[in-house]
């Protein structure tokens, strides 16, 4: 596993090496796809008052114009990571993408509208049933439930015993999921009820073929980040180089994975400004 001393610019591996000099090499060529909460923002207690590290935003404006393109791809409803990333009318980003609910929303700078399908009937099902579900658990009180409007996500952080929450909601809300043609999308400290049918990978993939990039950076913290390194994985397979990059340490399997571990959102600003440089 590696360490979060990695340098920001030095992969450890020789995939994400030849991955970073094809960056380099024809930076207009590559696509830049960022996760957004853990990776962008700094995760804490209360979802609603998460917002893209300081930095952020000035280090992808000054990064974008000479990419061939950034996209934020992230868990999050486009439109909320859109404002609590403070995306929108920020000169050098007027391209931005944010690609939102693991791809089924799109949001455009260009346009500053969000694209999305018809919402999954199931999820209304599972909103009206998730009370019962937690108080019969005693979990009601100890949980919070994030609307997200074409997904429901119970979150653990701030239960008196956030893994054991966690645990204990697993199954039943994986059963609450099934029963209304759901998935569960589990993640830090929280399980998600979401339609099935995209995930970040997909996402990925198509956003890469459809800008037609010759190299490809994607950074994240998350399980839900896992199905997008297996993309970029699959794309070096195919000839496309690619680096990724853990953005912290938290999830195991997403460490070991990545070419560069760092240590946190302020490090992944850090890598972006060198980037850009
Ligand atoms: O794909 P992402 O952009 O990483 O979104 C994944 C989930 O992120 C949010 O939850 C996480 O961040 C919260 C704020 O820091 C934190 O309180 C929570 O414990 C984390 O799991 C978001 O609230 C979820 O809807 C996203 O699915």
């Amino acid at each position: 596993m590696a360490s979060h001393h990695d340098h920001l610019m030095s992969p450890r591996t020789a995939a994400g090496r030849d991955g970073l000099a094809a960056i380099v090499a024809r930076p207009d060529r590559a696509v830049i796809a960022l996760d957004f909460d853990g990776t962008l923002a700094p995760i804490v207690p209360d979802p609603d008052q998460a917002r893209a590290h300081p930095d952020a935003v000035a280090a992808l404006a000054a990064l974008a114009p000479r990419v061939a393109s950034i996209a934020v791809i992230t868990g999050r409803p486009a439109g909320v990571a859109v404002r609590h990333g403070g995306f929108a009318g920020v000169p050098g980003l007027e391209h931005l993408v944010v690609l939102g609910h693991y791809g089924a929303e799109r949001w455009d700078a260009v346009t500053g509208t969000v694209h999305a399908p018809a919402p999954h009937p199931g999820v209304a099902a599972v909103r009206s049933e998730l009370p019962g579900v937690l108080a019969d658990l005693h979990l009601w009180h100890d949980t919070y439930v994030e609307e997200k409007g074409r997904a429901v996500a119970v979150h653990t952080r701030r239960a008196s015993d956030p893994q054991g929450a966690f645990e204990t909601l697993r199954r039943p809300l994986s059963d609450l999921a099934a029963r209304h043609g759901l998935v569960v999308e589990p993640g830090r400290m929280v399980l998600e009820l979401r339609p099935p049918g995209v995930d970040k990978g997909v996402a990925l993939t198509e956003y890469v073929r459809e800008i037609g990039a010759e190299s490809v950076l994607y950074a994240g913290d998350d399980l839900g980040d896992l199905p997008a390194f297996a993309a970029v994985e699959k794309l070096r397979s195919d000839g496309v180089p690619g680096l990724l990059v853990a953005a912290d340490t938290v999830i195991t399997e997403l460490a070991e994975r990545a070419d560069l571990v760092l240590d946190g959102p302020a490090a992944v600003v850090g890598l972006l400004r060198d980037l850009a440089r």
